[in-house]
């Protein structure tokens, strides 16, 4: 059974412009493949990253996850199914004061009785298992540093590291190296790719640097002003393709000169 099907789907955002985010979109996404998203800004990554994490209720069209459609289910079932799938944003909502081992453990929440939960803030439940999942990502020493002592890119990790304690089948990741250096980038895409194979898990990633999508995704879905451009193997992707997808606005190089591995930190650290 694939993880999404989708047909003819439109998406809108509350309260903006007539033109919906995303339109006539038709993607199926089979259990356990990779798959990065690429486009230029504004083309409906992060839209359809929430749509597929059941954040966005479709416009028209079909939409089915694991088979079902999530908006004919009662708000019960599709809390469970929400359960399956896991967005990590781009600026993961980690609350401030919190250690990261409490907020790497947040992740099993879900999972957890309501006392379990309630005690793990006061004593985290299983920090061997938070620090495991930091140190896949090079965090292990921030273990117990407060989440807003991390820098942008720390704590980006740290929204990752919780990604792998979720028991999540989907794993839908927006924008996860924008504020990493280009080895802490590859050490992600390889850490995230393997994590998803060993659980069998569907990954999708949207991603800027797109050298890194062709040379870490098998499939590469392009979207632009809210429809899919193309949707193939990376094999069949041609700069030409990619010139034309992003028609004067160039791709972000995954290997910036060193000046400006400066100017990209600060925005992105501005979080919370
Ligand atoms: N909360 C919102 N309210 C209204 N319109 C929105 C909202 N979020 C996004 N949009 C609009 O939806 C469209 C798609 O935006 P989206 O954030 O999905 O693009 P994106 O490809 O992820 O861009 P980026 O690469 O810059 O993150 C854009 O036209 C954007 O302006």
């Amino acid at each position: 059974m694939p993880t999404y099907q989708l047909q003819n789907l439109t998406v809108r955002h509350l309260g903006a412009s007539p033109a919906p985010a995303l339109q006539a979109i038709d993607l199926t996404i089979e259990q356990g493949e990779q798959v990065a998203l690429i486009g230029p800004s504004g083309a409906g990554k992060t839209t359809l990253l929430a749509t597929l994490s059941l954040s966005h209720k479709p416009a028209e069209g079909s939409f089915q996850a694991f088979g079902v459609d999530p908006w004919a289910l009662g708000e019960a079932a599709r809390h469970r199914l929400r359960a399956q799938l896991f967005l990590a944003p781009q600026t993961p909502p980690l609350p401030p004061r919190q250690r990261v081992v409490t907020a790497v453990l947040a992740a099993r929440l879900p999972q957890w009785p309501v006392w379990r939960a309630l005690a793990s803030l006061f004593k985290p439940a299983d920090p061997q298992a938070a620090w495991q999942a930091l140190s896949r990502f090079n965090l292990g020493d921030k273990l117990y540093s407060r989440v807003d002592r991390l820098s942008g890119g720390e704590r980006q990790r740290c929204g990752l590291a919780r990604l792998l304690l979720s028991p999540a089948k989907a794993l839908l990741v927006d924008e996860p190296l924008s504020a990493l250096d280009p080895a802490l980038s590859e050490l992600t895409l390889t850490t995230l790719r393997e994590e998803a194979g060993a659980r069998g898990a569907t990954l999708i990633c949207s991603l800027h640097q797109v050298d890194l999508a062709l040379s870490h995704f098998p499939r590469i879905v392009a979207l632009r002003d809210g429809r899919i451009e193309f949707d193939l193997p990376r094999a069949q992707v041609t700069p030409q393709m990619i010139a034309a997808l992003y028609q004067g606005e160039p791709p972000a190089a995954s290997k910036p000169p060193h000046d400006d591995a400066m100017a990209v930190k600060p925005g992105v650290g501005a979080c919370l």
